[in-house]
């Protein structure tokens, strides 16, 4: 089982290391905590919240499509060089991914959740286990909340989770489903269910010839800030994806929703209660798994 300060014996320092390794690579590049949490999100998922998505090689999760733009890796590997400096094999993997997210939302303005400690490191990714455990944009609520249901998470813990989307970025095509693209490129709006001012926009950042690296900010209001912004964001018809947009078509999710948008104290107080389910699911502890001496790789 997990426990608050887990390290406070072997590594007393280490939720110290962890804070200034992500303060210091959010200060140099401030996408870096919207990436922090996404990676959290997408680890815990898969084979729970054990640290194989960093691993590499081939056909490991990173090499999936729908991790293709998860970063956020030197930031950890930053910290765990500095842990590794002074408590050599001591920390997990696992735990400095959870405790980087935790700091990347306090970095940003969100509230500072008291996490516990002692995940192990898996020694399984496999490519073939995102698809199944990842949300898709196309989802309907029913699809995001069994998905999220078997992780032991409730609908409550959908949308309270889904306001990360108050930070960070994203490229067109995780919302070109929203649009039809002409013969000679042009788009049109398809989903009526988007503000046409904010489509429009949209469209133009994400023209037909624009690179494939362009990114558009998740919370068009406050992207760097983690706020409540994101659910007024979905009220008036500002939410990116499709997944966010039918929050607020189901009546199981929107009256979190409308709440949320008006109490950012009471998303604070649920985010933190929802975050540590989400830093629980299929956590390996005890003997299981192994404290990996470089997060890339497994112990020989
Ligand atoms: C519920 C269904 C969800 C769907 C369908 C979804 C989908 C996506 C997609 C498509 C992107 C854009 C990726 C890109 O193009 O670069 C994104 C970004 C992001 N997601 Fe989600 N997401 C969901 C839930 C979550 C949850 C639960 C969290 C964390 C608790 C989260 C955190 C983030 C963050 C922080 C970003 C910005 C990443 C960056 O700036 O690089 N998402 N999400
Ligand atoms: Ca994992
Ligand atoms: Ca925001």
């Amino acid at each position: 089982a997990l426990s608050f300060g887990f390290y406070s014996a072997t590594c007393p320092a280490a939720e110290l290391i962890v804070k200034n390794a992500v303060r210091s690579a959010s200060s140099e590049d401030p996408t870096v905590p919207g990436k922090l949490l996404r990676l959290m999100f997408h680890d815990c998922f898969v084979e729970g919240c054990d640290a194989s998505i960093l691993l590499q090689g081939n056909e490991t999760e990173r090499t999936d499509p729908a991790n293709k733009s998860v970063g956020g890796f030197e930031a950890i590997d930053s910290a765990k060089r500095t842990l590794e400096f002074f408590c050599p094999g001591i920390v997990s993997c696992a735990d400095v991914v959870v405790l980087a997210a935790r700091d990347a939302v306090e970095f940003a303005g969100g509230p500072s959740v008291e996490v516990p400690t002692g995940r192990r490191d898996g020694r399984i990714s496999a490519a073939t286990n995102v698809r199944p455990n990842i949300v898709d944009t196309s989802f309907s609520v029913d699809q995001m909340m069994s998905l999220f249901s078997s992780k032991g998470l409730s609908a409550d813990d959908l949308v309270i989770l889904s306001g990360a989307h108050t930070m960070g970025t994203a490229h067109c095509s995780a919302f070109s489903d929203r649009f039809r693209k002409g013969p000679n490129g042009q788009m049109t709006l398809i989903d009526a269910s988007l503000d046409v001012t904010y489509a429009n926009e949209l469209m133009q950042r994400c023209f037909a010839g624009a690179a494939s690296t362009v990114v558009v900010d998740n919370d068009p209001a406050t992207a760097n800030v983690f706020d409540n912004q994101y659910y007024k964001n979905i009220l008036s018809h500002k939410g990116l994806f499709q997944s966010d947009s039918v929050l607020i078509s189901d009546g199981r999710t929107r009256a979190h929703v409308e709440r949320f948008a008006k109490d950012q104290i009471g998303f604070f107080e649920n985010w933190g209660q929802s975050f540590l389910k989400l830093s629980s699911v299929g956590v390996k502890s005890g003997d299981e798994g192994e404290i990996r001496l470089s997060c890339s790789t497994n112990n020989v």
